[in-house]
């Protein structure tokens, strides 16, 4: 694939947002095509120490490469984040294909370039005659327009992300009872060499990019304290807060999609997160004037020291992407939604807290100029400087006033890599990624019902009157 395809309206009015002399877009589109080329894990530091945790890792990553043949992965901590490990990735490789060949859907594709094995769910289509064993090229679907079960070789739009060795005969995969599970094709040539992820066996790792990580970072929630994420499912961020804070103080988690609230609760129970409350609600109701019980939903204002939102977006930043099927109404449907959280936000963070916006999008309309929407619209907000410098600085041209894009994060995957060592290229070879941080400046009519300077972690233990 060349180039992350859009619908033609989308990607004319993608290109009619950017600022015409800041950044070459179409190199951007091409880049979010590929994976980044390298992956990221975060660890639990209060269950594991970071030595410990890279020579275990080591360890079953070295017993992944023994399976596939691949050379072993070079792993390390990153020098600012701490709880970050660093692997580095290997590829494109150009590499021949076989007879046998393996359709399976995008999102399976995709995750292959990650460094995901084929599960048997993803294959779409298959020779009549596989068996386990063989050996296979396997394609990425790019329309979404092979059916399942399909024999031969598919004529549609297709691309090649690698071979492997077929786990499962056709007969196990298109069957009356829906086919086995687990995996179906173990990638031991792909594209790009990467680490699978998933199930590694340890209560202490997640994965997650690096701007993901910055994020809970930047917001320093500290332990003790009230922390509000408002757009939390699946919970990368919310157990990544919980963690940072001890596992004390409370983190409200709230998300508006009920089965992902609750898939975002069993991920907390399952990681034993004692001091997250997930809910199911929108969060551009979360500020009245009465609350909820027990600490529920919607909460007064000024009700907590730190507030995340982390925004549904058009989520144009994610690598790899071959194909979006987003449409123009969807796209400019995101600015609105996250300005109305936004506003909800900045009236639940107490004065002298902090509030972080971030999108998983390189849209400006949803980062630089949403950020200028809002301090225009909120005087009492600030931006400030993030503890960190890791990704760099808004685009030039966009609403944000020149002398604040240094202050904003912008993850950019196609700006020129200026290290000559691959090494230090993991804080730009990263997906798409915004973050601004700003801190609440006091003004009292706004925050009437707060009626001591104290923090809202006080007025749980009844120091507010
Ligand atoms: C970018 S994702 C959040 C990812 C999450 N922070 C993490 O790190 O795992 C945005 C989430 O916001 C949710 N969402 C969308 N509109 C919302 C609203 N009005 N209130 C609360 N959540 C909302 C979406 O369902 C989605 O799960």
């Amino acid at each position: 694939m060349e180039e992350l395809q859009l619908q033609p309206d989308v990607h004319t009015a993608l290109v009619e947002s950017f600022p015409k002399n800041s950044s070459n877009l179409s190199h951007l589109l091409k880049i979010l095509c590929r994976p980044p080329l390298f992956s990221t894990l975060r660890i639990n530091l209060q269950l594991t120490d970071i030595t410990t945790a890279i020579e275990a890792l080591r360890g079953v990553l070295a017993e992944q490469c023994k399976l596939t043949g691949m050379a072993e992965f070079t792993l390390y901590q990153h020098p600012v984040i701490d709880d970050c490990i660093i692997i580095e990735n290997r590829g494109p490789f150009s590499l021949p294909q076989v007879e046998k060949e393996i359709v399976v859907d995008l999102s399976c594709g995709m995750a292959v370039l990650r460094g995901a094995n084929v599960f048997a769910q993803g294959i779409m289509a298959c020779p009549q005659n596989l068996r386990a064993g063989d050996t296979v090229s396997v394609f990425s679907d790019l329309d979404g327009k092979c059916l399942k079960g399909f024999a031969g070789k598919y004529p549609g739009r297709k691309f090649h992300v690698g071979n492997g060795v077929a786990q499962v005969a056709r007969s196990d995969l298109f069957n009356a009872s829906g086919g086995v599970r687990g995996i179906g094709i173990l990638m031991t040539q792909p594209v790009y060499e990467a680490p699978a992820m998933n199930d590694l066996p340890f209560p202490w790792v997640f994965s997650q990019n690096l701007p993901s990580m910055a994020c809970a970072h930047f917001l320093g929630p500290q332990p003790g304290e009230r922390v509000l994420d408002m757009c939390a499912a699946p919970g990368g961020k919310t157990s990544h807060i919980a963690a940072l804070m001890k596992n004390s103080g409370v983190v409200v988690a709230l998300e508006k999609s009920s089965e992902r609230a609750s898939k975002m609760s069993n991920l907390m129970e399952k990681l034993g997160l004692d001091n997250v409350k997930c809910f199911q609600f929108d969060s551009t109701k979360a500020v009245s004037d009465i609350s909820g019980p027990d600490d529920s939903p919607p909460y007064l204002p000024a009700s907590f020291d730190r507030v995340l939102v982390d925004a549904p977006c058009s989520a144009l930043g994610q690598r790899p992407c071959a194909v979006n099927r987003l449409s123009l109404n969807q796209l400019k449907s995101y600015p609105v939604l996250q300005h109305k959280i936004l506003l909800s936000a900045v009236q639940l963070v107490r004065p002298g807290g902090v509030l972080v916006y971030s999108t998983c999008t390189v849209c400006v309309d949803e980062n630089e100029d949403q950020v200028a929407r809002l301090l225009t619209k909120c005087p009492d907000l600030e931006l400030c400087d993030a503890p960190h410098k890791l990704g760099g600085p808004g685009l030039p041209g966009s609403k944000l006033k020149s002398e604040l894009l240094s202050k904003v994060q912008r993850f950019d995957p196609s700006i020129q890599l200026t290290q000559p060592d691959v090494r230090e290229c993991y804080n730009v070879d990263t997906i798409g990624f915004f973050i601004a941080v700003f801190r609440k400046r006091s003004s009292p009519d706004v925050y009437q019902h707060v009626k001591s300077e104290g923090s809202p972690g006080d007025k749980r233990q009844g120091k507010i009157t």
